[in-house]
């Protein structure tokens, strides 16, 4: 079942047609990698699905719902590549304000918090504030935001730079757990060796356009492109 729809999005940035045309489906359950060079789009199209653009034409549906209406924007959770972290809040802080802007605030939440914490080894740090951190602690903890909210499609921008080997193992199966669970991911990688076993399809771009489409068989050709 498609939770995502994207139909002949056009969007521009400045004076620059970030997204040309662009279709593109993804299930529930579907790992997406989102590919291309600087500035082929993919930014766009996180911030187009996220409602933070709004598309000169085209039409885009996420679990039944469009945009920009509230309840279209709970369908989706986005991590960033830099981590944006609010230098007043602890890191559990963040969490609950994570969970509370989508009204998923409750007690086994809290198990899902500690839990993560653990696997990402930042529980002796849920009290401490960002300028307290380490860059991959901060990392670690945007990461487990976007982890512990229940939402049909997760997008995550490049998640394994900055992470340790430890890290990005585990975050290879949180992402398999997510998946087995049903939610829809997309992410933007050069990480290649990371997706092997979770990664149904790619997806490349290029000025806007989907240029090319392919699956985990094709990853040999990926990595000689882009490594
Ligand atoms: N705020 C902006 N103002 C004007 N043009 C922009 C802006 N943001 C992006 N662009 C342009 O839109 C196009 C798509 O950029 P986008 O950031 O989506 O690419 P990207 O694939 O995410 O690149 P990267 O891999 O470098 O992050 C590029 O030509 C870029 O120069």
């Amino acid at each position: 079942m498609s939770v995502l729809t994207a139909t002949d999005l056009v969007v521009k940035q400045g004076e620059t047609l970030a997204l040309d045309g662009l279709t593109l489906a993804v299930n529930q359950g579907e790992v997406v990698a989102l590919i291309g060079h600087n500035g082929a789009g993919k930014s766009t199209f996180f911030k187009t699905v996220m409602g933070l653009i709004e598309p000169r034409g085209g039409i885009l549906a996420l679990a039944g719902e469009t945009p920009p209406s509230v309840l279209y924007k709970q369908q989706v959770v986005y991590i960033p590549e830099q981590p944006f972290l609010l230098p007043e809040l602890t890191v559990f802080q963040h969490f609950q304000l994570y969970l509370e802007s989508y009204n998923q605030y409750k007690d086994e939440k809290v198990n899902e918090i500690y839990d993560l914490a653990n696997r990402f080894e930042i529980a002796g740090e849920l009290d401490q504030f960002p300028l307290e951190l380490s860059k991959g602690m901060k990392q670690k903890a945007q990461l487990i935001a976007g982890l512990i909210i229940d939402a049909p499609l997760l997008l995550i921008d490049e998640p394994f730079v900055g992470l340790d080997v430890y890290a990005q193992q585990e975050l290879t199966t949180v992402l398999k757990e997510k998946k087995q669970a049903g939610q829809a991911i997309i992410l933007t990688t050069h990480q290649f060796d990371q997706l092997s076993g979770i990664m149904d399809r790619y997806i490349m771009l290029h000025q806007g356009k989907l240029i090319k489409e392919g699956n985990q068989q094709d990853l040999g050709e990926l990595k000689r492109r882009f490594d």
